[in-house]
């Protein structure tokens, strides 16, 4: 009977004989510690700098047809174990459940009967309507709040290993390319604050508020009254003992609170790295919200991931199914153009958009860099599962970006039909120092 690396080899030769002819990989993939063969899908000269070693058969369906949720549940769930550089694997995965789409593409379409248009366009219709109302029930403030506590509650300490000092998650702004993390992440928040002309005195309501860092900043340098907003307890609870550090207690509010619970109105709105948890269906709503919320004269800022599909689909090759089912349970992103659209339907016009993927890649490659750093102590602090989805996730997200399958937009806006005046000639207000 052959070894178990020998009969290995000979099933996935066949497969492996196909991704090389059509585009060579650096893998090289083997059974267990001390393989006595393997199999190569990169093309000789070229030696494999990556290895993939199987752990269970359970990873061989993920391996003969991958897709990103395939294969990030394989390596999650210990199926399979990669050596190499992270960004360098998560190529390799990208790649692999690309290929195995275009294979699973040409076969689709030699086999394909296609329905008649009108039949097609009529079942196109009832499944939209059938999502969206699907998709409406599930964002409950209740399940909402659950896939809150998955994901931002893991532990303060456990964030603060990988982000700047002052843990903003979300994107940051490099005005020049040469700043370090916690650089750009302040003039993120300046270039925001900017951008909404805060000023001392006015009313600030931060949707999704994290650790505060952003509404602290305005009350300290703009001079601004603060409300922030967070489903996360520990934000909740480290936002508020900073605020009480900061001494603004008098300026700043922190709440628990759901963005559909608040009441009042304010100069200034903005909303960072939040509307990716609001749902496709329910954005003319949540926009409505803000309309609401905002002064008659009052400008909003909302800084959020776009999909580039222009349909709204999600991330290809299953990284959108493996997002929403290890990492961002309930996320969805629209495409710019909906958002665009359902800021309109929710009564607001936008009128300076920026796109910041650039951006967006840069501070992902500082988030997965500083964690593969601290991998050994992350991975005292949480489960080996977490550990692995937090792992893909950022490097993910960073090829992600890099590769412009997601986007990073700054949309700002104000209440519909105020009159034209009121709006600035040019850009260059947003590039003035910040205030303080
Ligand atoms: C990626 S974090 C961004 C935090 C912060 N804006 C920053 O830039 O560091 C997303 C934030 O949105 C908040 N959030 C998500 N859904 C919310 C909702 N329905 N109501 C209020 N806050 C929400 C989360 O609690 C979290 O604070």
């Amino acid at each position: 009977m052959p070894s178990l690396d020998v009969a290995l080899v000979r099933a996935l030769e066949p497969w492996a004989e196909r991704v090389r002819s059509r585009a060579p990989l650096p893998l090289c993939i083997c059974w267990g510690d001390e393989p006595s063969a393997a199999v190569y899908l990169c093309a000789p000269p070229h030696e494999p700098t990556v290895r993939l070693t199987l752990r269970s058969p359970k990873a061989l369906p993920a391996l003969l047809s991958p897709s990103l949720e395939s294969l990030g549940e394989a390596y999650v769930e210990g199926h399979i174990d990669f050596e190499g550089s992270v960004s360098e694997i998560i190529d390799t995965a990208w790649r692999l459940a690309e290929l195995a789409a275009e294979e699973g593409a040409d076969s689709a379409a030699a086999e394909a009967a296609v329905p008649a248009p009108s039949v097609l366009d009529r079942l196109m219709q009832r499944m939209a309507t059938a999502w969206q109302d699907r998709q409406r029930a599930r964002h409950t403030p209740g399940a909402d709040r659950a896939a809150i506590e998955y994901h931002y509650d893991v532990s303060n300490a456990f964030y603060a290993r990988w982000l700047d000092p002052a843990m903003v998650y979300s994107c940051a702004y490099f005005e020049t390319g040469e700043e370090t993390l916690a650089e750009a992440q302040q003039k993120k928040i300046d270039h925001i604050l900017t951008k909404l002309r805060l000023a001392p005195g006015h009313t600030l309501l931060d949707i999704g508020c994290g650790w505060g860092a952003l509404v602290l900043r305005a009350a300290e340098r703009f001079g601004a009254r603060c409300v922030g907003i967070t489903l996360s307890q520990n934000q909740y609870e480290l936002a508020r003992e900073r605020v009480r550090a900061a001494g603004l207690e008098d300026r700043v509010e922190i709440r628990l609170q759901d963005y559909r619970e608040v009441e009042g109105r304010f100069d200034r709105i903005s909303s960072v790295g939040m509307f990716e948890h609001v749902g496709l269906a329910n954005l003319p709503q949540y926009f409505r919200r803000i309309h609401d919320l905002l002064a008659d004269d009052g400008w909003a800022m909302n800084h959020g991931i776009t999909s580039t599909d222009p349909d709204d689909g999600e991330t290809p090759y299953g990284g959108g199914r493996f997002i929403d089912r290890y990492v961002f349970p309930q996320g969805e992103l629209p495409h710019i153009g909906t958002v665009l659209t359902t800021m309109q339907r929710g009564g607001l016009e936008a009128f300076d958009v920026e796109n910041l993927r650039r951006h967006y890649a840069r501070t992902l490659a500082c988030w997965s860099e500083a964690f593969e750093a601290r991998a050994e102590e992350l991975r005292r602090m949480v489960d080996e599962k977490r550990f692995r989805i937090w792992r893909v996730y950022l490097a993910g997200c960073r090829w992600a970006f890099e590769h412009d399958r997601i986007a990073l937009y700054q949309v700002l806006c104000r209440r519909a039909g105020r009159p034209a005046r009121e709006l600035p000639w040019s850009r260059r207000w947003m590039y003035a120092p910040a205030s303080g």
